[in-house]
């Protein structure tokens, strides 16, 4: 057998497909992350009502919602408000897609458990295939689907972002929810821009060092050693963007919006330890969260 291929699955006429095992030793590294991750903050807040996400909040946090922290009901709504901010986050990237028809397919470029492909077919009725490193977070996100009955219309694969299987130009947009910092940039939008048709969107979610900063500050390099990637600074998204056709649109600075979130959160039982990075780097302007819309020109 192929030493590449590390496993099988089937179609419905049960001809074997292969699955190619991970391009490089590091995306191994990243698979077995992904497969092994099952902390609290992540599960606890996708049980609250089905959409499972790995990325972070954006918005005013609402007092009213949470209430007494003395109050024995305070936990479980403040986990329903980082989720909340969560799902805010998502709708906000869904915004950016431009006019997507039912007909439309999209493509998730690092699905997770595949929260935001399931809130985008519920948004637009589309078809979303998502892209994932790792087998377990692919099967949570396929389980969740036949469970919503929408298995027709997403669907989660085990596949490298950087060499996908769609056909070149069907894609009406495409996107990376906190996921552009586990892949080289130039070759990650060289196959956006390849399988996006022209005219067609591509939106990231990001969090990226500020060159006005310098170069990447301790609270940066503690991020990247945390989840095991490797953050891009701003300039070098814009650069790789025009670098393969895709023309920036919009470039929103969330920083001011996610800082809410953080500062939430790390009031929380469900705090991991990388909260402070996250609040001293947005802080001290050494680290943006970005969104940048791009059309495919
Ligand atoms: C922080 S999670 C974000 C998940 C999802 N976008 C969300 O918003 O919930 C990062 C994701 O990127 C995926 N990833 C990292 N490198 C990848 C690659 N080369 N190909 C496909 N997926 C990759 C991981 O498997 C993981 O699902
Ligand atoms: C903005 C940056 C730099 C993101 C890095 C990628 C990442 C790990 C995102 C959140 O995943 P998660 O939801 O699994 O993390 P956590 O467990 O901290 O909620
Ligand atoms: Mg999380």
């Amino acid at each position: 057998m192929d030493s590449s291929v590390t496993s099988t699955e089937f179609t419905a006429t049960d001809a074997p497909v292969r699955i190619p095992g991970p391009a490089t030793p590091y995306q191994g590294d990243i698979a077995r992350y992904w497969d092994g991750e099952a902390r609290p903050v992540n599960l606890r807040l996708g049980d609250v009502d089905g959409l499972y996400h790995h990325h972070y909040g954006i918005g005013d946090v609402d007092d009213t919602a949470l209430g007494d922290p003395q109050d024995s009901e305070y936990e479980k709504k403040l986990i329903a408000e980082l989720h909340r901010l969560e799902s805010a986050q998502a709708e906000v990237l869904l915004g950016h897609l431009g006019d997507i028809g039912s007909e439309d397919t999209l493509v998730d470029a690092g699905c997770g458990r595949g929260g935001s492909m399931v809130m985008a077919h519920q948004r637009f009725g589309c078809k979303v295939e998502g892209v994932t490193l790792s087998a377990k977070q692919a099967d949570f996100a396929n389980r969740r689907a036949h469970e919503l009955r929408i298995q027709d219309h997403v669907r989660a694969r085990v596949c490298n972002m950087l060499a996908t299987p769609f056909e070149t130009g069907r894609a009406a947009a495409s996107w990376n929810n906190e996921s552009s910092m586990y892949v080289d940039l130039q070759d990650l939008f060289a196959e956006h821009s390849r399988i996006l048709k022209v005219g067609g969107r591509y939106v990231t979610i990001t969090g990226c060092w500020n060159p006005r900063y310098g170069q990447p500050s301790k609270w940066v390099s503690q991020i990247n050693a945390h989840f095991e990637c490797n953050i891009h600074s701003r300039r070098e998204y814009m650069r790789a963007m025009a670098d393969h056709r895709l023309v920036p649109q919009a470039v929103v600075d969330l920083t001011p919006d996610t800082l809410p979130y953080w500062e939430l959160r790390a009031t929380s039982s469900l705090v991991t330890g990388i909260e402070d990075a996250f609040i001293n780097s947005y802080k001290d302007g050494s680290f943006q969260y970005l969104l940048i819309a791009a059309d495919r020109v």
